[in-house]
């Protein structure tokens, strides 16, 4: 094998708690992951030297900060692997919006150039890998909805309704580095058990921070709510509405404002990117 094409989908936090702050200042949350069916796509090439090039439909995302570049190059130095590949990143889905796009192209990167590369590396040591890249990663390399502890990274797989989703991105951009480390954050809800996860509504705790100060935010989820109950994703500044089928939500879909981004997605429980290894095999 010398080429493969993998996804990288996007996820909805369908409900965030913060439970507390780490000595590190990282915070501990509690969340559901529910992964999506819609994501960016990755094309991968194998290289007789050891270069790792990237190409991208975004030339701003075209740097050595690039979670791809930075997965391919942690995954070569922790293999001590002498192979390099091409990489074109087909960017589709928002960026900074809370759909951990970036932290799927990472996930995806590990998978794909852990079997272009033949390097044999277990789905754990993958995870553990991506945790350094960021709190998302691990998720993405495991490619199962989550109920999730920790930062992120401790992950029980759950069953969800595989339910059809809009998910609308206002003009904004929100730092997650921001929002966490603001003084006004609600870090501080207790703990619930999984049992608990499907009789507790489901809240942001980042959302009144973000509605309050990115009131553009606020704007979106007045709007989405006319359509049904909604909420925001990760840090912002996407949110999203479960909706019964799929001409409702393109309903709502078409009456979206010219300046703001919508897609409609499946929730998944298995991630596409199994599959799509699979098909290689
Ligand atoms: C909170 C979530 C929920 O899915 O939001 P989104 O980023 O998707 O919106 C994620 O776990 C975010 O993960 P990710 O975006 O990978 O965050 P990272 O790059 O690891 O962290 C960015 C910064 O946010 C803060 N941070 C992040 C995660 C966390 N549990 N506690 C934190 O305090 C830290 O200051 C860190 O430097
Ligand atoms: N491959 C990538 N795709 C998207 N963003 C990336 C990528 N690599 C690095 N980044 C950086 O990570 C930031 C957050 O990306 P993203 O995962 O899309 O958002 P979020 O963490 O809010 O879900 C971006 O603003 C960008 O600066």
């Amino acid at each position: 094998m010398t080429t493969l094409t993998l996804p990288a989908v996007a996820k909805l936090n369908l409900f965030l708690h913060i439970t507390g702050r780490r000595p590190d200042g990282y915070h501990n949350l509690q969340t559901l992951f529910q992964l999506l069916d819609v994501g960016d796509e990755l094309h991968f090439t194998l290289r007789s030297d050891s270069n790792i090039n990237l190409q991208c439909n975004n030339n701003d995302l075209v740097n050595e900060d690039n979670l791809v570049i930075r997965a391919a190059r942690l995954l070569q130095r922790h293999s001590s692997c002498h192979s390099g590949c091409d990489i074109y990143l087909d960017k589709r889905l928002p960026m900074g919006g809370g759909l951990g796009g970036g932290s799927s192209d990472a996930a995806t990167t590990l998978l794909g150039l852990n079997a272009l590369w033949q390097l044999g590396l277990s789905i754990d040591t993958l995870a553990e890998l991506g945790l350094t890249l960021g709190a998302d990663v691990p998720l993405f390399v495991r490619g199962y909805s989550a109920f999730a502890e920790g930062v992120g990274e401790k992950l029980l797989p759950v069953n969800l309704p595989e339910k059809i989703y809009l998910i609308v991105t206002p003009d904004c951009h929100i730092s997650t580095a921001e929002i966490f480390q603001h003084n006004d954050l609600i870090r501080n809800t207790p703990l619930i058990s999984v049992e608990q996860v499907l009789t507790t509504p489901w809240r942001n705790d980042c959302q009144p921070l973000v509605e309050q100060h990115y009131p553009i935010v606020a704007i979106t989820l007045q709007w989405l709510v006319e359509y049904a109950p909604c909420q925001m994703t990760g840090t912002g500044a996407s949110v999203f509405a479960a909706f019964p089928d799929q001409t409702s939500a393109q309903h709502a879909l078409a009456n979206l404002p010219a300046t703001w981004r919508g897609f409609i997605a499946r929730g998944v429980n298995q991630s596409p990117v199994w599959a799509a290894l699979a098909d290689t095999e």
